[in-house]
């Protein structure tokens, strides 16, 4: 199968799947909103600030226009920061005709400010139902520098319509790039986008000069409290053992690629927030997703400590130390708790 399909968002992880589609012989279109990038892109055929050091094959073509990237796409996948999703999907909207019927296809990891949906929520919004053949989840533990230089990843494609999962398993697969089919959206979003709080977690652990002991004991507490959100949301309790849960969790938990985890190293660190966010010139999704996480459980009633914990580091400039000590220090509780493994009904 060769397809065209257009990638919005030409940042690191937008990059390396677009290299990846290139790979597998589709017709690739990359669309950033910055016209030195697109020149740079198309002539010398590199990405540096997003992807140093890593040559593109001629064949991947970058757009600024939307319209031209769309026309004729048999999929669109967006891979841009959570928070320029719904303007993007409103552009797009206005942009299909209904006729052709796209694939869409989202690989962002995160939860809007205020209204804390999901991706593929604020995208089925924004895309009226009748415009596109079906939307696609494709998550897991893959950073974009490992990927761009074919490193093994794995990989989840989530859609109830496990006929579009089978079409993005296709879509994306390869000797380097192996991508798993899951029914379950809900988790798989959720895991993608929480497992970012507790990787900023495991950085500032790491900054502050913890060890081992520490980092295990933040990265299984703190699957435990995605688990019981995720779980409460309507997400299948196994999913968080999966690819997009523990898998997402271990590479951005212990690994320097992670801006989450830089990020949360610098706090560690003893580094202001701000100027930790404006020095990383990428996206570290973590610390809007915590303000998102913290006030979904505060308004469901869901206990997530870790997350509070975090929230009140980022957000109201509590003593790191403390926060760690009064954690340490709650009252004493069973490791396993039913609510983890029951599953809810309720839909965010
Ligand atoms: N990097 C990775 O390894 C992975 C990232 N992800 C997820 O993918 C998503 C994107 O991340 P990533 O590519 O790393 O982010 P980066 O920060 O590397 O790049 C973001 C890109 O989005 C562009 N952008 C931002 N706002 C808009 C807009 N309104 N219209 C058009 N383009 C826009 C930026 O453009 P500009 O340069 O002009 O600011 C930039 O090209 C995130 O949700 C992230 O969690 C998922 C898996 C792996
Ligand atoms: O989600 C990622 C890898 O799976 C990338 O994580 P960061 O956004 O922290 O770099």
């Amino acid at each position: 199968m060769k397809e065209i399909v257009a990638v919005l968002g030409a940042g690191s992880w937008g990059t390396a799947l677009s290299m990846v589609l290139d790979e597998n012989g589709h017709e690739v279109r990359l669309w950033g909103n910055d016209p030195e990038q697109q020149k740079e892109i198309n002539e010398k055929h590199t990405n540096h600030h997003y992807l140093p050091d890593v040559v593109l094959s001629e064949s991947i073509i970058a757009f600024t226009d939307l319209e031209k990237a769309l026309e004729g796409a048999g999929a669109i996948v967006f891979v841009l920061p959570t928070k320029a999703i719904r303007a993007v999907a409103k552009q797009v909207a206005l942009l299909l005709d209904g006729k052709n019927k796209p694939h869409l296809v989202h690989a962002s990891k995160g939860l809007e400010q205020d209204s804390h949906k999901r991706i593929s929520v604020i995208i089925q919004e924004e895309i009226p139902a009748e415009k596109y053949d079906s939307l696609v989840v494709l998550s897991g533990p893959s950073h974009a520098e490992e990927v761009a230089k074919k490193d093994i990843t794995t990989i989840t494609a989530a859609s109830e319509n496990q006929v579009a999962a089978g079409y993005v398993q296709k879509l994306f697969m390869n000797n380097y790039f192996r991508v798993y089919r899951n029914t379950d959206i809900i988790g798989v979003e959720l895991g993608a986008a929480l497992k970012n709080i507790i990787a900023v977690g495991a950085g500032a652990l790491h900054g502050l000069g913890y060890g081992d002991n520490a980092k295990a004991a933040l990265m299984t507490r703190g699957l435990a409290e995605i688990s019981r959100l995720g779980v409460a949301f309507g997400a299948d309790p196994l999913t968080f053992f999966g690819l997009s849960g523990v898998g997402d969790l271990i590479v951005t938990g212990t690994s320097v690629h992670s801006r989450n985890w830089r990020a949360g190293d610098l706090i560690g660190k003893g580094h202001d927030l701000d100027e930790v966010l404006n020095n990383m010139g990428m996206v570290v999704e973590g610390v809007a997703t915590t303000k998102a996480a913290y006030e979904l459980a505060q308004e469901k009633g869901i206990e997530m400590p870790i997350t509070e914990a975090i929230y009140k580091v980022l957000y109201e400039k509590a003593d790191v130390k403390q926060v760690i000590e009064d954690l340490m220090l709650r009252e004493g509780k069973a490791e396993l708790s039913s609510e983890t493994m029951e599953k809810g009904n309720k839909e965010i």
